[in-house]
């Protein structure tokens, strides 16, 4: 038998997943806290649908915005949803009982986004198609259930990325919004993300293994999509100058602004009542 090539970690079963809430660092929690109210993201009563692919970003929102939750002064309701796009690659079916043990409501869409793709897609990416279709499916399930709230786990890096993207070859100054109206006007979109950075969300999934589900969509993987050049242009330029990411931030806050009608930060969770604290 050839032993060169063992690995002595194969026969280290991954870690068990943490079946129960986590709280988050402090750091995290008080970035976290001070986006909801600066961009008056939860108001009394709202009904929260956290769309949850399963990678780490939406992983840590559940626990983040439960966390949230359980110390905020006004009450609002959690749940979770996930967009099966049903392509090779990719199977939520573990987040099902992870869910359950949590005792979150939660939903998953299946729809095969690839085949519609092939049959209706005109001149675009198989990405931006599936990214359109996938978030037409949140809005639907979210009126059939009854959830005004769309939560999403972009993050700071995100935005930068996106920013560079657009302004590279889109001509526009744009990134992505921290919380707008959909075109219904019947579902508010918030990222409670925007001022975190991609590292710390990566060292709280991996710290309090969540169960990450890889994505490995034929499609999305198939060549090195743009984004992937923009993050390893930040990256570099990070190396070069440490302080990129706090001046990005600076930067792009009047594009990532909602400009809702109507918001009413005295409604809005306050300041006091969401810094770090104990866990629960
Ligand atoms: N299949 C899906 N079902 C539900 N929500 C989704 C799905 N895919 C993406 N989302 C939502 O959109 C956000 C951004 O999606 P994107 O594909 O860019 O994920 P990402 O940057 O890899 O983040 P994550 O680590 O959460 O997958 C996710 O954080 C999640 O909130």
């Amino acid at each position: 038998m050839n032993t060169s090539s063992f690995n002595e970690s194969d026969r280290i079963p991954p870690p068990e997943p943490i079946w129960s809430w986590i709280a988050p660092g402090k750091k995290l929690q008080r970035i976290v806290a001070r986006t909801l109210i600066e961009f008056s993201m939860i108001r009394p009563g709202d009904r929260i649908l956290i769309g949850l692919s399963g990678g780490k970003d939406s992983l840590s929102l559940l626990h983040c915005l439960r966390h949230v939750q359980r110390r905020a002064p006004i009450s609002f309701e959690l749940a979770a949803i996930t967009v099966d796009p049903l392509v090779g690659g990719f199977d939520p079916a573990p987040l099902v009982p992870y869910l359950e043990k949590l005792g979150i409501p939660y939903f998953v869409e299946r729809e095969d986004i690839v085949g519609l793709a092939n049959t209706h897609m005109r001149g675009d990416s198989y990405c931006a198609f599936c990214a359109r279709m996938k978030r037409g499916l949140l809005y639907k399930a979210a009126r059939r259930e009854g959830y005004n709230v769309l939560a999403l786990g972009q993050h700071l890096d995100d935005l930068a990325e996106s920013f560079l993207m657009s302004a590279f070859h889109g001509g526009k100054l744009n990134t992505m919004k921290a919380h707008y109206l959909n075109d219904a006007g019947d579902v508010r979109i918030i990222r409670p993300f925007v001022r975190v950075r991609e590292r710390m969300l990566a060292d709280f999934a991996t710290q309090n293994q969540l169960p990450v589900i890889r994505d490995n969509c034929p499609a999305c993987f198939a060549k090195p999509t743009q984004r992937e050049h923009f993050k390893q242009l930040l990256a570099d330029e990070e190396r070069l100058n440490p302080q990129l990411f706090r001046s990005l931030a600076s930067t792009l806050t009047p594009l990532m602004r909602d400009g809702l009608k109507g918001a009413r930060p005295d409604e809005a969770i306050g300041d006091d009542t969401l810094s770090a604290g104990p866990t629960p």
